[in-house]
């Protein structure tokens, strides 16, 4: 991996950004592997929702982001539009796994 400082271009710290999505996409991809797995431990609705095991993680996010110097706030939203895409994500395997 590159130190950012060490770039002299602006194409090649353009180049580090593209890599390093591609590695976060490939991490949300795994992520999300495991979430779509949560479900055959899960009976309903509110389990599929997990309220405070969501307060609990957003809570853990943003101390890492202050940690990490990334703004909480931004990294609040993030993980509350993952998770808002997961729970959409988990209803439809669950609410399709009934109908078998
Ligand atoms: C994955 C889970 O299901 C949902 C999705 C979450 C996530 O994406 O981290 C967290 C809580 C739940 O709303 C879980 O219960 O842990």
């Amino acid at each position: 991996m590159k130190d950012a400082k060490s770039c002299t271009s602006i194409s090649e710290l353009r180049d580090e950004i593209d890599r390093i999505d591609r590695m976060i996409m490939e991490l949300l991809a795994r992520r999300q592997e495991f979430v779509c797995e949560i479900v055959r431990f899960k009976t309903d609705e509110k389990s599929i929702v997990a309220k405070s095991r969501q307060e609990q993680l957003y809570k853990q996010r943003r101390a890492w982001a202050e940690e990490l110097h990334l703004s909480p706030d931004m990294i609040d939203e993030v993980y509350k539009t993952i998770v808002h895409h997961n729970i959409k994500k988990e209803l439809e395997l669950h609410n399709k796994s009934k109908k078998q």
